[in-house]
This record gives structure tokens, C-alpha cells and sequence, in this order.
């Protein structure tokens, strides 16, 4: 059986969508049982549901943006890219696309979306499957993007693990993980986001985050560090919001 560290809690859950009241009723654990049970109760999965965004994490970003509006810089879609880094479902490029909504002409895509798992398509949304830390994956994102800049890169990223492990185990192992991949995502801002761009990632308390906001904060003018309502009080996820990069990219 496989099972995924949610970026939205730290319980694992199955990586399949299972209905909830199938998962209710199955031979399951007890924590997960308990995380069925908050699923079924939790307003934010009922509000994503109400209002057809795929995932509940959607209110994550819409609260980041709400408070430091990063999405359309200046109250107004600016040209250039978005790089949505680990983005299935698809429940943050669904809120870029609204929030770009009647800002770009028409047909043109502004959003690349990259996951190693599929996605299904949204209006708008470039997807690549794949590990965004591969030259393969670079690649397709320069001939995707040409000459035209990238202003915004968004990870929601969390690692994903398979076997069991204790609870302790997994903690430490998701902190490292997490700490490589916002690493990896600093090496992918350097690359492709312009002078000026923004930067939102989620990471998890673990230790490391000192040396990690140290590493933007080189980088960006602006480091915030923020906790959404809709990011689960137990959850030791977090994020940086940066703004104005110092430096043009390189690739
Ligand atoms: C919490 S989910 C993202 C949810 C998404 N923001 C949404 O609102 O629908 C985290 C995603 O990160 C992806 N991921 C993890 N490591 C990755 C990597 N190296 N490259 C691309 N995607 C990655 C996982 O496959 C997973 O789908």
C-alpha cells in the first residue's frame, strides 16, 4: 500500500481518491479514521467543495494573495509567466487563473503547472509532468516560456514517502525532504524568475527553516512568513512570501 505525506496534514493518507464515506468504512487505522472524520467536518474541504476547487489547500494561496498580492503585482495581471511547482490536483493554478481572469488575451497560456503526478487540464494552465529539478523538465520550461519572463514561481510542494515508518521516523525524514526541495526551489527561482518576481513556498518547521529564510532572504528585498487560517494548526507547515528579487535570472 502506498501512502503520501499530505502537504495538508501530517497523517498519511492514501494517494488514491477514495470516496470518504468508502475510506469511512474500510479496515483503516485509527489516525486515519480521525482524519476522515476532520475531513467530513473541516469548512475549508466543504467551502473547496462548494465552490469547485479541486483541492482545500486553494485557500491557502487565496489568503497569501489576499494579504501581499503576488498574483496580479500592482492590482493588475503583469505579462510574463507563473510557474505553479507541485501543482496537482490543480486547486492553486485554479485561483491564478481566476485571479488572471479577463487580464490576458484571449487563448494565451500563463500558468505552467509541473507535478510529478497527472493532472487534469485547466483552461489556461500549461502542464508538465515531471520533476521540476530535471534538465528534462528546464528544458520543455524554455521552450515553453522563450523570451518572455517569469514573475511569479508558487510551491506547494510536499515530498511523498512509501513503507511504513514510525511516526518519529517520518517526521525527521519530511523535514529533510522538505528542506531539499526548498532548496531545490531557491536553485529554480535563481534560474528562471525575473529581477523584481515573487516567490511563494510552503515549508515545515523542522529546524532548518533559519538557514532556508536566510537563503531568500539574500535573494528577495521582502521575506515574509505566514500561517494561513485554512493551514491546519496542527500542521507544522509554513510560508514564505518573498518579494522583489534582487537579481535577473540565469538561465
Ligand atoms: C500538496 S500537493 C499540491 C497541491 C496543489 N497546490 C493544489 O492546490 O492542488 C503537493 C504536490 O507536490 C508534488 N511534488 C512533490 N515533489 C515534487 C517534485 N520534485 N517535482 C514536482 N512535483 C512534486 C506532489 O506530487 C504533490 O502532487
Amino acid at each position: 500500500m502506498t501512502w503520501m505525506l499530505s502537504g495538508l496534514k501530517n497523517v498519511p493518507v492514501p494517494t488514491w481518491p477514495l470516496p470518504l464515506v468508502t475510506l469511512a468504512r474500510s479496515n483503516l487505522s485509527s489516525s486515519s479514521k480521525r482524519w476522515v472524520a476532520r475531513q467530513k467536518k473541516d469548512k475549508f474541504a466543504k467551502m473547496a467543495k462548494a465552490e469547485s476547487y479541486r483541492a482545500r489547500s486553494s485557500y491557502k494561496l487565496i489568503a497569501l494573495d489576499d494579504k501581499y498580492r503576488f498574483i496580479r503585482q500592482g492590482g493588475k495581471a503583469q505579462p510574463g509567466w507563473v510557474i505553479d511547482c507541485g501543482s496537482a490536483p490543480g486547486g492553486w493554478s485554479q485561483v491564478v487563473m481566476e485571479r488572471l481572469k479577463n487580464q490576458r488575451p484571449e487563448g494565451e497560456q500563463s500558468v505552467i503547472g509541473i507535478d510529478l503526478l497527472p493532472m487534469l487540464p485547466i483552461d489556461g494552465v500549461n502542464f508538465i509532468q515531471g520533476d521540476f529539478t530535471t534538465e528534462k523538465i528546464k528544458r520543455e520550461i524554455e521552450a515553453i516560456i522563450g523570451d518572455r519572463r517569469v514573475r511569479l514561481v508558487l510551491s506547494d510542494m510536499a515530498p511523498s514517502f512509501s513503507g511504513h515508518h514510525n511516526t518519529d521516523h517520518l517526521r525527521s525524514m519530511a523535514s529533510r525532504c522538505y528542506h531539499q526541495l526548498c532548496e531545490d526551489l531557491v536553485n529554480f527561482s535563481d534560474t528562471f524568475l525575473c529581477k523584481g518576481g515573487a516567490l511563494a513556498c510552503k515549508y515545515i518547521m523542522g529546524g532548518d527553516e533559519k538557514e532556508l529564510k536566510e537563503m531568500l532572504e539574500s535573494r528577495f528585498e521582502k521575506v515574509h512568513n505566514e500561517k494561513p487560517e485554512s493551514s491546519r494548526k496542527q500542521s507544522s507547515e509554513r510560508f514564505f512570501v518573498c518579494l522583489g528579487k534582487v537579481s535577473d535570472p540565469t538561465y
